[in-house]
C-alpha cells in the first residue's frame, strides 16, 4: 500500500487593481519563502506555511508581448514559474499513471482565472498543460509507448452539473446525473469525452467549452465568477501488454459572493447561496478529511453528497488522486476577512493526506469486476430458484446490481473502442455539425458578435448571415416558452425530416424567442433583418427600438433604413433577440474583435438604449395628451371649472417636469457609470460593484417612469370621467330647458 501523501497547498497574491491604487489601498500581505502573514488594521499579523507562496503583488515587468515577467533580481512569480512549481507536478503525476486534480480557490476577483486560464499573452496552467502534454507526447514518439488524449469539460452552476461541449439548446433542464456505483465510483452519467489529437484540437475543444459557457450564461444573466467549471483530461498511456489511465482534473472554481456588499436579491441571492452552499461543502469535507488525517482512528463521516461539487470531486478530495490547491489572494487590506478565510481554508486543505494508486490497466480491472458482480448475481438469482427467502432490501440488492452490471457493460464496450475509431467518429460529428449549421469561419461573411455583462464572455459567440436566408429562432427547443402554450404545432412533427425542417439556421433561447423568430437575407453583403411574425416583432429590438414600433414609424422619422418590411442593417447595429444582445459586424467596414475593443459598444450601453427606447414610447403618448388643447373638455362648463381643471394640469405638469428632470439626471448617472464599467473591463469585483449600483439607478429610473405614469392615467381617467359627468349634466339641462 502506498504511503499517504498530503494535498499540495499553495497561495498567491496578486497586484492592486487599478481601483484599489485610487482608494489608497494598504497591503495587508507579506511573504517570506514558504510562509505568509496576514496583518489586520492594528498590524497584528498572523503567520501561515505552506508548500508554496507565491508572490504575484509587484516586482515585474511587460514585455513586448505584454507577458508580465519578474524583473531582474526581484521575486515576482509570474505564469511560468507558477507552471513549473505546480502545473509541471500535475503533469508528471499524471505520466506516473495517478489521478490528479488542481483547485484553484479564492474570493471572485481574486485571481483564480488568472492563475488557470491566464490572460493573452500571461497564459495559465490549463493551457500551458495542454501545450505541454502534446509536447512531451511528441517528444516521446520513439518510445514504444502511445499515448491517448480524451477531454471533458462541465460547468457547476446552481447545483446543476451541465456539459460544456455540447450546444446549450441540448442540455438537460435540470443538468446531467452524478452517479456512483461500486464498479465505476462515481460518474457522470452521459457526459460528452471528445477525443483530441493536437493542442490545435484540445485548444479548440476548449474554446468551444468557453462558446457554450457565454451562450448558457447569457440566458441565464450570470458572469462567469458564479458556475464552477472543471476540465477533464482523460490521459491514457499504451504500453506494450499494459496500459495507465490518469484523470486529470483542473477546477476553477466560483468565487464566493458577498451577497450584501453587491445587494443580490431574487435569483442572484439564490445563485450566491447555491455558490456558497458548494463551497461552504467544500469547506466542511476539507475539515472533516482534515480531522480524519490527524486522527486516523476517529469515525468521521464526511458530508461529499451534500454538494454536486464535492460529490464530484470526492476521489481528487478523499480519494486516491494527488491533489494540488492554489489559493488566490487580495493584496487589499479592505479584503482582509476574506483573505484571511482564504488562508484558514488553504491551511485545513494541507493537513489532508490521500494515497493515491497507479491506475494499471482499467479495461482488465473492469472485466474482472464485472465477471466478480456477475458471478454474485448469479448466486443470487440461483439462491432465490432454490426456495430461499427474501426480504424487499434484498431485491432491491438485485435490482440495484443489475443496473450496475448494465452500466458497466455499456462502459467496458465505449472502452473497447479504439482511439482512432473515436477520432473517426468526432470528426464526422464535427462535418454533420457544420452541415447542418452552416457554421463558416470567414471574416468577410457578415455576421452578429455577442455582447454580455461579463467582458470575458463578451465576443466570444459569432453567428454569420451567408449569402441567402439565415433564419433565426428557438426550433423545436424551449416550446413551454411561447409556442406550446398557444398550441404547439411540434407534436404534429414526428418524423425526422419534418424534425429538421424545423431547426433554424441561427438557435437562439430565452424568454420571447420563438420557434421561427427571424430571418436575415444577405444579398450580395447587403444584410436585410425581419421579424417572422408580430410576436417576434416585439421581441427583438435594432439600435434599442422593437421591429414593431420601427415599422409603424413614418419612414421619414425612422432612423433605420426600411426595405420591404425589413430594416438594413449596418456595421455596429445592436440587436437584441429576446434576453440574447448581439452587435452587427460588417466586415467590409471593420472586425468583431476591433468593435469590441474599441469600447464603442457593449451590453450596458445596448441595454440602455432599450430601456430608453421602451420608455419613450409611453412618455410620448402621455405627454401628448397632457399638454395638448383637448385636455380641456369641451363638456366643461363655468369659469370656475375651467380654473380648478387648469390648476390641476398645472400641478400634474409640475410634477412630470420634476420627474423628468431625475430621469435626465439619472440616465446622465447611468452614462458615466456605464463609461466606468467599461474603463474597468477585466476587474471583476469592481464591476460588481458597479453593476449593483447600475442596477440600482435603473431601478430608481423605472420606478420614477412608473408613478409618473401612474400619475398620468389618473389624471387621465378624472378628465374622462369629469368630461362625461359635464356633458350629461349639460344634456340634462338642455332636456329641461
Ligand atoms: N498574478 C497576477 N498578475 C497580474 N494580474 C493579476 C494576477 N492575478 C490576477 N490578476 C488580475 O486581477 C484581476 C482579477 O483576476 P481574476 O479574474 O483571475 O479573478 P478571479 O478570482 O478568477 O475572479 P472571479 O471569481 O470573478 O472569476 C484580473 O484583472 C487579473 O488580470
Amino acid at each position: 500500500m502506498n504511503e499517504a501523501e498530503a494535498v499540495v497547498v499553495g497561495v498567491r497574491v496578486r497586484p492592486f487593481q487599478d481601483r484599489e491604487i485610487q482608494n489608497n489601498a494598504s497591503l495587508c500581505i507579506s511573504m517570506s519563502q514558504k510562509s505568509t502573514s496576514i496583518f489586520d488594521s492594528s498590524g497584528k499579523d498572523t503567520m501561515f506555511t505552506f508548500d508554496e507562496s507565491f508572490w504575484s503583488h509587484d516586482g515585474y515587468e511587460e514585455d513586448r508581448t505584454g507577458y508580465l515577467r519578474p524583473k531582474p533580481g526581484s521575486r515576482y512569480a509570474d505564469q511560468k514559474y507558477v507552471f513549473d512549481t505546480f502545473g509541471k507536478r500535475v503533469l508528471d503525476n499524471a505520466w506516473g499513471g495517478y489521478h490528479c486534480c488542481l483547485f484553484a480557490y479564492g474570493q471572485t476577483g481574486s485571481g483564480k482565472s488568472y492563475s488557470m486560464v491566464g490572460q493573452g499573452s500571461n497564459k495559465g496552467i490549463v493551457p500551458i498543460s495542454c501545450e505541454e502534454i502534446f509536447r512531451r507526447i511528441a517528444d516521446d514518439e520513439a518510445a514504444s509507448h502511445s499515448y491517448e488524449v480524451m477531454v471533458s469539460a462541465i460547468e457547476i452552476y446552481n447545483e446543476a452539473v451541465q456539459d460544456l461541449l455540447i450546444p446549450v439548446e441540448s442540455r438537460p433542464r435540470k443538468g446531467f446525473e452524478i452517479r456512483e456505483s461500486k464498479i465505476l465510483g462515481v460518474y457522470i452519467d452521459g457526459i460528452t469525452k471528445r477525443p483530441v489529437d493536437s493542442y490545435k484540437t484540445i485548444h479548440n475543444t476548449i474554446e468551444e467549452a468557453t462558446t457554450h459557457r457565454t451562450v448558457g450564461s447569457t440566458l441565464m444573466n450570470a458572469t462567469s465568477s458564479r458556475a464552477h467549471t472543471v476540465l477533464i483530461i482523460e490521459f491514457k498511456t499504451v504500453m506494450a501488454g499494459s496500459t495507465r489511465v490518469s484523470m486529470i482534473n483542473l477546477v476553477d472554481l466560483a468565487g464566493s459572493e458577498k451577497v450584501k456588499q453587491t445587494g443580490a436579491e431574487g435569483e442572484r441571492m439564490k445563485e450566491g447561496a447555491m455558490i456558497n452552499k458548494s463551497l461552504s461543502t467544500l469547506g466542511n469535507v476539507i475539515e472533516k478529511l482534515a480531522e480524519k488525517s490527524t486522527n486516523p482512528k476517529k469515525a468521521v463521516l464526511v458530508p461529499y453528497r451534500e454538494s454536486k461539487l464535492t460529490r464530484l470531486l470526492q476521489n481528487a478530495l478523499g480519494g486516491s488522486s494527488k491533489t494540488i490547491m492554489i489559493c488566490a489572494l487580495s493584496p487589499a487590506s479592505s479584503n482582509y476577512e476574506e483573505t484571511m478565510s482564504t488562508l484558514r481554508y488553504a491551511d485545513r486543505a494541507k493537513k489532508i493526506k490521500n494515497k493515491a494508486v497507479v491506475n494499471e490497466n482499467p479495461q482488465e480491472k473492469l472485466m474482472r469486476e464485472l465477471m466478480e458482480e456477475n458471478q454474485k448475481l448469479k448466486e443470487m438469482i440461483s439462491g432465490l430458484g432454490a426456495g430461499r427467502t427474501f426480504d424487499a432490501r434484498t431485491f432491491e440488492d438485485l435490482g440495484r446490481k443489475q443496473r450496475e452490471i448494465a452500466e458497466a457493460e455499456a462502459a467496458l464496450k465505449d472502452m473497447q473502442k479504439t482511439f482512432q475509431e473515436r477520432l473517426q467518429e468526432d470528426r464526422q460529428r464535427q462535418e454533420e455539425q457544420g452541415r447542418r449549421r452552416g457554421t463558416v469561419v470567414n471574416p468577410m461573411v457578415p455576421m452578429i458578435v455577442n455582447l454580455n455583462q461579463d467582458p470575458q464572455l463578451q465576443g466570444r459567440v459569432k453567428h454569420y448571415f451567408m449569402e441567402g436566408k439565415t433564419v433565426i429562432g428557438c426550433g423545436r427547443h424551449q416550446e413551454d416558452d411561447s409556442d406550446s402554450e398557444s398550441g404547439s404545432d411540434k407534436s404534429e412533427s414526428t418524423s425526422e425530416e419534418s424534425e429538421e425542417e424545423l431547426e433554424p439556421d441561427i438557435t437562439l433561447l430565452g424568454f420571447g424567442i420563438k420557434r421561427e423568430h427571424a430571418i436575415v437575407v444577405n444579398d450580395g453583403g447587403r444584410c436585410i433583418l425581419r421579424a417572422l411574425n408580430e410576436d417576434a416583432a416585439k421581441a427583438t429590438c435594432l439600435n434599442g427600438t422593437p421591429l414593431d414600433r420601427l415599422l409603424d414609424m413614418e419612414p421619414s422619422k425612422c432612423l433605420q433604413e426600411q426595405i420591404e418590411g425589413g430594416f438594413l442593417l449596418t456595421h455596429s447595429d445592436r440587436l437584441i433577440f429576446g434576453p440574447c444582445y448581439f452587435v452587427f459586424v460588417d466586415p467590409n467596414t471593420g472586425t468583431a474583435e476591433a468593435l469590441i475593443a474599441s469600447g464603442e459598444v457593449d451590453f450596458t450601453m445596448a441595454q440602455m438604449e432599450e430601456n430608453r427606447a421602451k420608455r419613450s414610447a409611453t412618455e410620448k403618448r402621455l405627454r401628448k395628451s397632457l399638454y395638448s388643447p383637448s385636455m380641456i373638455l369641451p363638456g366643461l362648463e363655468g369659469e370656475d371649472q375651467l380654473q380648478e381643471m387648469a390648476k390641476e394640469l398645472g400641478e400634474a405638469r409640475r410634477r412630470l417636469e420634476l420627474k423628468d428632470q431625475l430621469l435626465v439626471a439619472k440616465d446622465q448617472e447611468l452614462e458615466e457609470l456605464r463609461r466606468q464599467l467599461a474603463v474597468l473591463q477585466g476587474n471583476p469585483e469592481d464591476q460588481e460593484l458597479l453593476y449593483g449600483r447600475h442596477e440600482k439607478v435603473s431601478m430608481v429610473i423605472d420606478s420614477t417612469f412608473e408613478e409618473a405614469l401612474a400619475q398620468l392615467t389618473a389624471l387621465e381617467a378624472m378628465f374622462s370621467s369629469r368630461a362625461r359627468t359635464s356633458s350629461s349634466q349639460a344634456k340634462a339641462g338642455a332636456a329641461l330647458a
